[in-house]
């Protein structure tokens, strides 16, 4: 495909995103109608959906309406590009620009960084001077992090190894475990070094939050919302004793193998028991405000409806997984969510009904070091 034929194709798959369709069913629809695209066309495309749907009210105001043409042209302008040499009705490219069409708008207000309107009071109350940061960020591609498997490897000898495997990683600069791969990222699920367990996919926010964690060596650690059991092979190659939980067993289908491959045992209990452990930690449902430009599309939409049901699932999975920590033990909260509402505000209402305290905390803004993350540590008072 010519670089104009993968702008018309993302113009078309925007316009279907734009009418309801959730964005990956569309790009997959598209690929599978698209035979002639090759592997780069595809991954072409995909990056300029998700840079639209990252930047889709900025960019629409730029290119003067809220339609992937719009959204195109726009990001064309933003990223100083010469729409004339993409617009051009050659062969599969996009219509030349109509006359309508030739003078840049300017985005205003929450537009101009790409955060949904009704959302933006709250950032403004929680973030101050730094809501245009938070949201700035999201904007951005995200970086690509991976969580040294350390029972096997340092992080320094997996650069070296990932080197040798054509994949260019660097030491992140605060967290030990964690690597960014600057270089053929999409070799990654592919390399020699993953299939050997060396290293997994995880950003850098998450493996700090669990490196921040009171555990030691032999700890019981029940991982209460496993999903697919991220954390819960960070939590294992911490050297706890680690038990996999979701409301949902199907999503911790591949824990098993995932463990194998990462040499640790992971018990995975979609029903619990009477027990106890020294630690229990909820990394709960949330709205995803501090990942979104890993899923842009879920930044659109979030409806304050959604945002009230998740608030009331993250307290009851605390006033829920609760019972489970042993006397004296630790009770950790975490999200990826930068709005206080589903963090502090969810910590402190439990904490007044429930006389826990906080030990801990960290909370992270989205930056090129890491995602949005929230992180409360509790103990329970005599
Ligand atoms: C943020 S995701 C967890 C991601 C996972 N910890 C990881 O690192 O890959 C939240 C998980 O909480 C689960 N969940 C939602 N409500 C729950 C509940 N009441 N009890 C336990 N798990 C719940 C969801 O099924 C989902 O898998």
């Amino acid at each position: 495909m010519t670089p104009a034929a993968r702008y018309a194709a993302a113009i078309t798959i925007l316009d279907e995103i734009l009418g309801g369709d959730a964005a990956e069913p569309a790009l997959l629809r598209w690929s599978r109608n698209s035979r002639f695209a090759g592997s780069k066309d595809r991954a072409a495309v995909r990056d300029i959906v998700f840079d639209g749907l990252r930047r889709k009210m900025s960019a629409a105001a730029v290119g003067g309406s809220l339609s992937g043409r719009g959204i195109v042209l726009g990001l064309l302008r933003q990223d100083g590009l010469d729409p004339s040499e993409v617009f051009t009705g050659i062969g599969h490219a996009p219509v030349p620009l109509a006359e309508s069409e030739q003078a840049a708008g300017t985005p205003e207000g929450p537009d101009a960084v790409d955060w949904p309107a009704w959302l933006w009071p709250m950032l403004e109350v929680d973030w101050g001077e730094k809501a245009t940061e938070v949201a700035g960020a999201q904007r951005d591609r995200a970086p690509v992090f991976i969580r040294t498997n350390t029972d096997m490897v340092t992080a320094q000898a997996l650069r070296n190894i990932l080197a040798n495997q054509g994949i260019g990683a660097e030491l992140h600069s605060s967290v030990s475990t964690a690597l960014e791969v600057t270089d053929n990222a999409r070799k990654l699920t592919n390399s020699e070094a993953f299939a050997d367990g060396l290293f997994e996919p995880q950003d850098a926010a998450s493996q700090a939050a669990v490196l921040r964690l009171p555990i030691n060596e032999g700890d019981t650690v029940l991982d209460y919302c496993a999903g697919g059991g991220g954390k819960s092979l960070a939590l294992a190659a911490r050297g706890a004793k680690v038990t996999a939980h979701d409301i949902d067993e199907r999503r911790m289908k591949d824990i098993p193998v995932r463990a194998e491959r990462a040499g640790v045992k992971i018990d995975v209990a979609p029903k619990l028991g009477n027990q106890n452990f020294d630690l229990v930690f909820c990394d709960a449902p949330c709205s995803g405000s501090g990942t979104w430009r890993r899923t842009p599309d879920a930044k659109w939409r979030l409806t304050d409806e959604r945002l009230a049901d998740l608030m009331r699932i993250q307290a009851s999975v605390l006033r829920n997984a609760a019972p489970f920590v042993k006397a004296g033990g630790t009770l950790a909260y975490a999200t990826c969510s930068v709005l206080t509402c589903e963090n502090r505000d969810v910590v402190n209402a439990f904490c007044e009904a429930e006389v826990w305290e906080v030990t801990d905390e960290m909370s992270l803004i989205p930056s090129a070091d890491w995602d949005g993350f929230y992180l409360s540590v509790l103990r329970k008072l005599p």
